[in-house]
């Protein structure tokens, strides 16, 4: 990677360090933070911040190949994720961020490909990004997370296997807190209003499709959705709320081949790869924002939340981390230039 990654990352976001006196990028001291959790939303975060020059952890109870981010299908797009306006904006700064990453497929991951969702149009603003038929990024996880973990380590940044048990034990070890635990925030905020929805995909050998292919029936527990990363095609799916079974439903995988073997019949005797669950971390709204978290010591810690992503956290994954950014050092962010 070259010198202009770290700018571009943050878009923009500082990289001579300090200049605001915020005390944040100095690499020490009150420069350190911990960012709990190494899903696509936590190492998004940690990017940036390790990239600002701050002395960043992450601290995650699973593996990256763990997480539910690892599940995802990969394509950006804004679904199942809330509140919509704010989630259009990320998405679109997001996308900017992967266009760009798309050039770069074998290291990153990201590719721009052509696909088709014939139910619906999607807000304008989307379409004048991706065209006609639609160009979205599709992200390979199994290749996008050990880059960020790469990127991230590469800044300086420290990997932790660790499990917080509260927010205060984060606190007591660094000035600033990102919370981007996903579904762990229910226990660990705790926060009720985070609710697993189920999702189930299953991997098949691509016969030769090349385009992607959704139907975006927003509440629907049972979506039909074709997505070619460079090892198959990721075929999809289900949203159940409240379902946590990790377990692989065997009817449920023959009931999505099927589906979409109607859009594609070779796919009704292609061979069977795969199968994931993941749960997507929902909740009414995507929680960013700040609150104090005591640090043990009489004294608090800043605590940044990113979490509550549902179904699209991928896609919106650097415009909130770029938020997040802001949240832990306001001006060294928007005193920059180039933000998107
Ligand atoms: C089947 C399926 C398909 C999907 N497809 C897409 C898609 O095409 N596009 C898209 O944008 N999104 C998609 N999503 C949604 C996407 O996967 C999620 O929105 C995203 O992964 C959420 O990222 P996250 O980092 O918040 O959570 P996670 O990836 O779950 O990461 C949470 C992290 O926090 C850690 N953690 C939790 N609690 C603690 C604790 N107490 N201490 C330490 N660490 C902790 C975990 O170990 C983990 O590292 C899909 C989801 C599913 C299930």
């Amino acid at each position: 990677m070259d010198d202009r990654n770290g700018e571009r990352a943050a878009e923009g976001a500082d990289s001579s360090r300090d200049k605001a006196g915020t005390g944040v990028g100095s690499g020490t001291g009150a420069g350190s933070a911990v960012v709990v959790g190494g899903g696509v939303i936590g190492l998004t975060t940690a990017v940036i911040l390790a990239e600002r020059g701050m002395d960043v952890r992450v601290w995650s109870r699973e593996s990256p190949g763990e997480t539910t981010s690892s599940v995802a299908g990969g394509l950006c797009w804004p679904y199942r994720i809330k509140p919509e306006e704010r989630a259009l904006d990320w998405a679109v700064r997001s996308f900017r961020q992967f266009s760009w990453l798309a050039e770069q497929p074998p290291l990153t991951g990201v590719r721009l490909v052509r696909g088709r969702m014939p139910d619906g149009a999607p807000p304008e603003v989307w379409t004048s990004l991706t065209g006609t038929p639609p160009r979205a990024p599709i992200v390979d996880m199994r290749t996008y997370l050990p880059y960020l973990l790469g990127r991230f380590e590469a800044a300086g940044g420290r990997y932790e296997r660790r499990a917080a048990s509260s927010l205060a034990e984060a606190a007591a070890e660094a000035p600033v807190v990102v919370n981007a635990s996903g579904l762990g925030a229910r226990e660990l905020v705790p926060d009720p209003a985070v609710r697993a929805v189920r999702g189930q995909v299953v991997v098949v050998e691509n016969p030769g499709i090349e385009e992607w292919y959704v139907v975006a029936t927003g509440g629907a527990s049972e979506t039909t959705y074709i997505l070619p990363q460079p090892y198959g095609l990721i075929l999809g799916g289900t949203a159940h709320e409240d379902a946590e079974v990790t377990e692989p439903d065997p009817a449920t995988a023959e009931a999505i081949v099927r589906r979409c073997a109607r859009i594609h019949p070779a796919l009704a005797d292609t061979t069977v790869l795969e199968h994931r669950v993941g749960l997507r971390p929902f909740r009414p709204s995507v929680r960013l924002e700040t609150e104090r978290v005591p640090d043990g010591r009489g004294g608090t810690s800043l605590c940044v939340h990113n979490y509550g992503h549902g179904g699209a956290g991928v896609t919106v994954s650097w415009g909130c981390a770029v938020d997040a950014a802001r949240l832990v050092a306001p001006a060294a962010v928007d005193g920059a230039p180039g933000r998107g």
